[in-house]
């Protein structure tokens, strides 16, 4: 549904964007993670048809993203998106509606349906007047009127209050059951991780992961074990909750915590077993590139060591 191909974004001599290619399969939710100034809002707009790359492609919907038929079958949610506020949701989606030529009819229909899923109440009620989850809402709605094949949602839930949020995560992923194609960007990574079916990490404009979540705990992460004992051992800490607990990476290790607590006389009273977040394999691999730069500039600019004068050997 949506192919892109060594796409490229450069500003004067500053690349946002760097040799970008991925696939996102029909009814997928993709995610797209980096931290600020990665190169995500710069790679959707390019998605949506509003920015021109620089080199590469990107496909949408079997059209160029730059072709003006794409925008047919896209539904594009910005991070920030004004509505009209002296508007009502009813009014206010009929309006667009009819930019996409909808017939009044189906656009009457599609409104009441989508604002149903959505719960949103006080349909009458004038926008400018309405909370921030309620006005996210009628943004969500204006991204399905035309009924696309893709939406590409930037920050959905971003401020919204605990139940608005999973309100619209709900929302967004039921929309695979419509076969819809998402592409979600979010820097909340458990939204992320909750909804989306792959990723992409991108970091100073190139893509540094990609894959399911799993997929990239398992080439990144690390798999650690929490083992509590019951008796004060060099290698444990005490925890918050009035225990001891030492964290190990292997099995070989947990068994010779359990030989020591027994030495000691005591025990081993429990074993658990921690997966990294998406959160923390964001932050070990952006923070390892973000390191690995800052090591590379440091060994460029280091003035060279001054070697000390060799003195002229003593003819023998
Ligand atoms: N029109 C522009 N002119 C010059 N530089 C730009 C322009 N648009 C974006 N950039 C730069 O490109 C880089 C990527 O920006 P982009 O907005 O895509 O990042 P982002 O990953 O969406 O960040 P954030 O999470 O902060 O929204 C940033 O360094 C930004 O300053």
């Amino acid at each position: 549904m949506i192919r892109v191909s060594g796409l490229r974004k450069t500003y004067g001599d500053f690349a946002a964007v760097v040799d970008s290619s991925f696939e996102v399969e029909t009814g997928e939710i993709f995610g797209v993670v980096g931290p600020n100034g990665a190169g995500k809002t710069t790679t959707l707009k390019m998605l949506a048809g509003l920015i021109e790359p620089t080199t590469g492609s990107a496909e949408v919907a079997g059209f160029d993203a730059e072709d003006s038929a794409m925008r047919h079958r896209l539904g594009f949610l910005p991070e920030e998106s004004p509505l009209y506020e002296d508007m009502t949701p009813k009014s206010y989606l009929r309006f667009f509606a009819d930019l996409y030529d909808v017939p009044r009819s189906t656009a009457n229909d599609r409104i009441a349906e989508t604002l149903d899923r959505l719960e949103l109440e006080y349909r009458d009620r004038r926008i400018g007047d309405m909370s921030k989850g309620m006005k996210r809402k009628v943004a969500i709605a204006r991204s399905l009127i035309n009924d696309p094949d893709v939406l590409i949602y930037d920050e959905p839930a971003s401020g919204l209050d605990p139940l608005t949020t999973n309100s619209v995560l709900e929302f967004t992923r039921e929309l695979r059951d419509d076969d819809k194609t998402v592409i979600f960007s979010a820097h909340n990574l458990y939204h992320v991780e909750s909804v989306c079916d792959r990723i992409i990490i991108m970091n100073e404009g190139r893509i540094v992961a990609r894959g399911t979540v799993d997929d990239i705990r398992a080439e990144y992460g690390e798999t650690t074990y929490h083992v509590y004992t019951d008796i004060d051992l060099p290698e444990t800490e005490p925890t918050s909750d009035g225990r001891r607990r030492a964290i190990v990476d292997t099995m070989d290790a947990v068994e010779s915590l359990q030989d020591d607590a027994e030495t000691a006389g005591g025990s081993v009273v429990d074993i658990r077993t921690h997966e990294p977040s998406l959160e923390e394999l964001f932050l070990d691999i952006t923070g390892r590139q973000m390191a690995g730069a800052r090591t590379a500039t440091a060994t460029e600019t280091e003035p060279p060591v001054e070697e000390p004068p060799v003195e002229p050997e003593e003819p023998q």
